[in-house]
This record gives C-alpha cells, sequence and structure tokens, in this order.
C-alpha cells in the first residue's frame, strides 16, 4: 500500500493513536484471531466480548494502517469479514512487544534534538559526548549500545540458521569482527559442532562478551580477542570472517579497507560473511529511529547501502564466488581464492 503523501501525515499525526489501537489488537487477541482470517465482525465480537458498531471504528484503524483487509458484501457490518496481512501479529510483537527494538531506542536521548533540527541541521547543536560517541567512550554507553545490537539481531540469527548447513561444514574457525557482545558467535555454535568461533571487537566489550560466554550452551567453544581494526591487520588462523553491521557504519573508503584487511587475514579458500542493514525501502523505514538521532552526531556515518554496494566491493577487492543468500536479512557470501 503506497499512501499519498497527505494521508501518510494524517497517520503520523496521529501516530500515538495508532501505536495504541495496534497495541490494544495485540494485547486482546484480535491479531490471533485476524491473521488466519477471514473472521467476520460477528464473530470477532462474540468471541471478544466487544460492541460491533465499537470494533467496526477500531477495525477501520486497522484498514487505515494498511494491516487488516475487509470484504464488506452486506448492509450488517456483522457478516463484514476481515482478515490481517500475513506477518502483521508477529510484526506487532517485534514493534510493541516488551523486547521492541523501539522501545530500547527510546531510551537514547533523542530528546536533545526534538523541535531544533533547524539547529542540529546548521551544526549549531549537536549530540554530546555522554549522550552518544561512536564507536561508545564509557562502560555505560558501550553497554547500553551492544544491548541496542543485541535487540536487534533477530533477522541476522535467522537468516545465518537458514544458511547454516552451507556456511559451517568444512570450517573450523570464525572470526566475528565487530560482534558486538558475541551474541551471533554464541548462535552459530548452535549449528556447527565443529566449529570455534571468536568475537573480534574493542577491549571495553570484552565483559560482556564474558557474560555472553557463561550464559551459552558452548562456552568452551567461544572466545574474544580484542583489538581496534583500524591499528592493526585483521587477525590469521581464521576461515570464516564476518562482518555484521559494521561496514554501513564508516565512509566508503573506511569499508574498503576493511574488506582489504579482511581478504589479507583470511588463507586462500576462506570465506567472508557479510550481513547488513542493505538499504530498502523497508530497512530505511525501521532504521528511522537512527537516521533521526544520529543526525546530531558526526562521528556515527550510518549509511545504509545496496547490497550491490558490498558485492562490487568484494569483487574489487578480489573475492570469487560472491553470492547472497535470501533470509529476514541477506547475506552475502564470498571467497578468497584458493
Ligand atoms: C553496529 S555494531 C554491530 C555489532 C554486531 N556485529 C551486531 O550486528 O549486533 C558495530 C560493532 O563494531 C565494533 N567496533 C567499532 N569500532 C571498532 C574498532 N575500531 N575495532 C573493532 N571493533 C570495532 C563496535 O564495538 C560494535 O560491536
Amino acid at each position: 500500500m503506497t499512501l499519498s503523501p497527505r494521508a501518510l501525515l494524517s497517520l503520523l499525526v496521529n501516530g500515538s493513536k495508532a501505536v495504541d489501537v495496534v497495541t490494544t489488537a495485540l494485547d486482546t487477541g484480535l491479531l490471533d484471531a485476524l491473521e488466519p482470517g477471514p473472521v467476520s465482525l460477528g464473530e470477532l465480537a462474540g468471541r471478544f466480548g466487544m460492541q460491533p458498531p465499537r470494533l467496526y471504528k477500531f477495525l477501520d484503524c486497522l484498514e487505515s494502517l494498511g494491516f487488516v483487509v475487509r470484504d464488506e458484501s452486506s448492509d450488517d457490518i456483522t457478516e463484514t469479514t476481515y482478515r490481517a496481512v500475513p506477518g502483521l501479529r508477529e510484526a506487532a510483537v517485534a514493534a510493541v512487544g516488551p523486547d521492541s527494538i523501539e522501545r530500547d531506542r527510546d531510551t537514547y536521548p533523542w530528546r536533545r534534538l526534538h523541535g531544533r533540527l533547524t539547529e542540529t541541521l546548521r551544526g549549531e547543536l549537536s549530540l554530546s559526548d555522554d549522550d552518544f560517541s561512536w564507536p561508545p567512550r564509557t562502560a555505560a554507553q558501550t553497554e547500553s549500545f551492544e544491548r541496542s545490537m543485541t535487540a536487534g539481531l533477530g533477522p541476522v540469527l535467522d537468516t545465518v540458521d537458514r544458511h547454516a548447513d552451507r556456511l559451517w561444514p568444512g570450517r573450523r574457525r570464525f572470526l566475528d569482527v565487530g560482534g558486538g557482545a558475541g551474541t551471533l558467535a554464541a548462535h552459530v555454535l548452535g549449528s556447527a559442532p565443529h566449529l570455534r568461533a571468536d568475537v573480534y571487537n574493542l577491549p571495553a566489550v570484552a565483559p560482556l562478551v564474558a557474560r555472553t560466554r557463561a550464559g551459552c550452551g558452548h562456552p568452551d567453544r567461544l572466545g574474544f580477542v580484542g583489538g581496534d581494526f583500524f591499528a592493526e591487520p585483521l587477525p590469521t588462523g581464521y576461515d570464516v570472517l564476518g562482518f555484521v553491521r559494521v561496514l554501513h557504519d564508516w565512509p566508503a573508503a573506511v569499508a574498503r579497507r576493511l574488506v582489504e584487511k579482511a581478504y589479507a587475514a583470511l588463507p586462500p579458500g576462506g570465506m567472508l560473511l557479510i550481513c547488513e542493514e542493505f538499504r530498502t525501502p523497508d530497512r530505511l523505514a525501521v532504521q528511522f529511529f537512527w537516521s533521526y538521532f544520529l543526525i546530531g552526531a558526526d562521528s556515527a556515518v550510518s549509511r545504509l547501502r545496496e547490497v550491490e554496494f558490498y558485492t562490487a566491493l568484494l569483487a574489487d577487492t578480489g573475492f570469487i564466488g560472491i553470492e547472497v543468500l535470501p533470509g529476514a536479512w541477506e547475506l552475502v557470501v564470498a571467497h578468497k581464492p584458493g
């Protein structure tokens, strides 16, 4: 559904009410009934103890958001049938549920810029280092940033699970470069019994990886290598390297340097994985918070790029066998010639 600018703005101005509608639909169980649909208004009203004329208007709210499809074949509203668009319940849990990334993002001090974007755009107002610094400066910032990252890892975990049979057989050591608190590295060990995974990250992140290690099912196979990928070559001895949501943080020339470092560190036949917030309309929308908040922070580039940027960069660097594996977020795999 593509709305006109006027209609979209009307929804945005009423955004908190729209979230109230979705939250109510989720909490009451209406979404569970609507998703398998079609289900009639009369049936919904009976099942949930709601009044049909009121529920009709409530469902109009959901329809205006593009979340339900209505079939109204008679003037008796109780016969009107509805069905939710596929995936609505899961999306509602992700966006308004207790572990939603939006809730987590809302804890950042975005209000410093709110209503003051003109000054911010002119460079007269910026986030301070206490508000946000990139990379994080203090232990508290590191912890809160990596928690946000972990909260958004779901699509990446789904995609590596989906392709586990392609990725890990025959591989022995995986280095997750800029691997956050180690959630992904710990996760892949579950489907790769012969793999050892290390997280390469700034030394300040070590305690967070130690915590992940203590709580994971394979602590003996999860390690940490402290370092700064700008100050030194990437460690050797790994037959798989990964950059997950790392390269978009940097300008193109820096991303290129990091991919070149990965090429240099891999053995012949070694594999590089790249998973990113590739630029699509959906991901740009989900990234809205960071696009807004980081207007006030010049250190964080936050540059969503099309997947083709990465496939071309890999080819230029000398990688072969470059493939884009499908998934919630696509995974780019590439190999150093053997
Ligand atoms: C956007 S986060 C992504 C974290 C994780 N890969 C994920 O997707 O959840 C970028 C990561 O790069 C790490 N990082 C930033 N600068 C770094 C540097 N100079 N050397 C090593 N790691 C760095 C950060 O600490 C952080 O863990």
